[in-house]
């Protein structure tokens, strides 16, 4: 197999948090958390998740906008293919361990363009002398050569040599990204890092210029890290793709196998989220609660426990999965003093109900989506019990019954990464137990 054009392993990136007088480091938040992956030349990787994920600091990490705090980012481009690790373990390309002049010549081989186009171009500066002035930092000071070189550019994005003279608000937002992929074009490089670069545009506008990147991917045998929250963009353009939550790469493989045989809950639940025409479809209906936890603080075990619609049961236990998600979810909202008897009691009367004990009651499992009997009888009863120190008002009771009784192993564990395919794999702890597949819907 050829070497990747570029390789991460076990990428950290984390921020200090620092309080007090003397400005002491706290804690961190973990954003990029020991993320790996390969690109190999002419490929498209999407890196897809959730805002919050740690999809542009792990961009900014590895074309080194930022110094990562751990990991090795090493890139072959720049005719330094076939380089080895020296004695002590280092690789000579590792980007994190280049000094300026090797940073200089890196950025010839990697560019990233971004999300919104307009606040990359500086107002004053014609477009033409914005997308060739890499090219006078990097030695060319002919300036006619520069001139033809980004007329060229200009014409082959889809815009005109005489835009060269023009000043970028003359220019729609879909214009100034193919301006902005000129711009990182002009080096000529190995690499481009698009980090979300159709997500400020009009729908209409974004096909033209996801068909615009697959083109020049072609004409420059481009490799590509294509960040996106959308799984509907990322199917556009990717060969393979990434799923990353909360600093960790939960599932990676290729497009299609990732889209037709998803293996992580997360994956499942994205790709709930785009509009279907099929109703059968095997992932609708997955609804995605609540937003990413903050990395400062991340959940124990399988960090995707909190939200995950296939959380697991302990042993002993089988009951309905939605009933299992709520409990877990009223005892973390309890244990976070967010269960307010008396703000229910209120928005009952406000609604015309009585606020009778057992319309609270009803109104807390319905708001928690637990139905009318959980089917155990012990879980039963530690709600009852939970409930009853509510109304008590003795939350601290109420959390600690909970937290006694409803506990998931995905908590507990950190789940191994499993190889469903080549180059396909997820980590979650569910393929370690060999749970059984479940029935698919659309095969009744
Ligand atoms: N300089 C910083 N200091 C502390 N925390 C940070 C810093 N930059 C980012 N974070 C945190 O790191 C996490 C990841 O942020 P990041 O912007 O990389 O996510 P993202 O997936 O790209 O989301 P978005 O699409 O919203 O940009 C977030 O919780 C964010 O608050």
């Amino acid at each position: 197999m050829t070497e990747p054009l570029l390789s991460v392993r076990d990428l950290e990136k984390h921020y200090p948090i620092r309080k007090g007088i003397f400005n002491r480091q706290v804690g961190a938040a973990r954003a990029v958390d020991g993320i790996s992956f390969d690109i190999a030349e002419g490929e498209t990787l999407g890196l897809v998740g959730e805002s919050g994920c740690g999809k542009s600091t792990a961009a900014s990490s590895v074309i080194h906008l930022e110094e990562p705090t751990s990991g090795e980012v090493i890139f072959n481009g720049n005719g330094r293919e076939g380089a080895t690790r020296n004695s002590d373990g280092t690789h000579p390309n590792d980007v994190t361990k280049f000094d300026d002049d090797e940073l200089m010549e890196f950025r010839r081989g990697a560019q990233m363009i971004f999300q919104d186009p307009s606040s990359s171009f500086d107002p004053r500066m014609s477009v033409g002398n914005a997308v060739g002035e890499l090219l006078k930092v990097h030695g060319m000071n002919d300036r006619h050569r520069r001139r033809a070189i980004v007329e060229d550019l200009l014409e082959r994005v889809g815009l005109s040599a005489s835009d060269f003279d023009r000043y970028p608000h003359e220019f729609s937002g879909g214009q100034k990204q193919r301006i902005a992929l000129a711009r990182a074009l002009v080096l000529n490089p190995d690499l481009i890092i698009a980090d979300e670069p159709v997500s400020a545009l009009d729908v209409s506008i974004q096909a033209e210029i996801l068909s615009l990147i697959n083109d020049l991917q072609e004409e420059f045998g481009l490799s590509l890290l294509f960040i996106s929250h959308d799984m509907s963009v990322i199917r556009q353009v990717c060969d393979r793709v990434a799923v990353m939550y909360l600093g960790e790469i939960v599932e990676i493989g290729p497009v299609e196998e990732i889209f037709t045989n998803p293996q992580h809950p997360y994956t499942e639940a994205l790709l709930s989220s785009i509009p279907t025409p099929d109703p059968r479809s095997k992932v609708g209906g997955i609804e995605l609660k609540g937003t990413v936890p903050s990395p400062t603080n991340p959940p124990s075990g399988c960090r995707f426990h909190t939200r995950c619609h296939k959380v697991i049961q302990p042993e002993g236990v089988d009951i309905d999965q939605e009933d299992w998600r709520g409990l877990l979810n009223l005892r973390d909202n309890v244990a976070a003093g967010e269960v307010d008897v008396e703000q229910i009691r209120e928005n009952l009367a406000a609604g015309g109900t009585e606020p009778t004990e057992s319309a609270v009651r009803e109104e807390i499992r319905h708001e928690f989506d637990i139905g009318e009997t959980v089917d155990d009888p012990d879980l039963e009863r530690t709600l009852s019990e939970a409930i009853e120190h509510l109304f008590e008002d003795d939350a601290e009771r109420a959390g600690e019954v909970l937290a006694d009784a409803i506990r998931t192993p995905c908590a507990e564990t950190v789940p191994e990464r499993t190889v469903h395919a080549p180059d396909h794999e997820s980590a979650c702890l569910r393929h370690g137990e060999r749970v059984p597949a479940e029935p698919n819907p659309a095969d009744d």
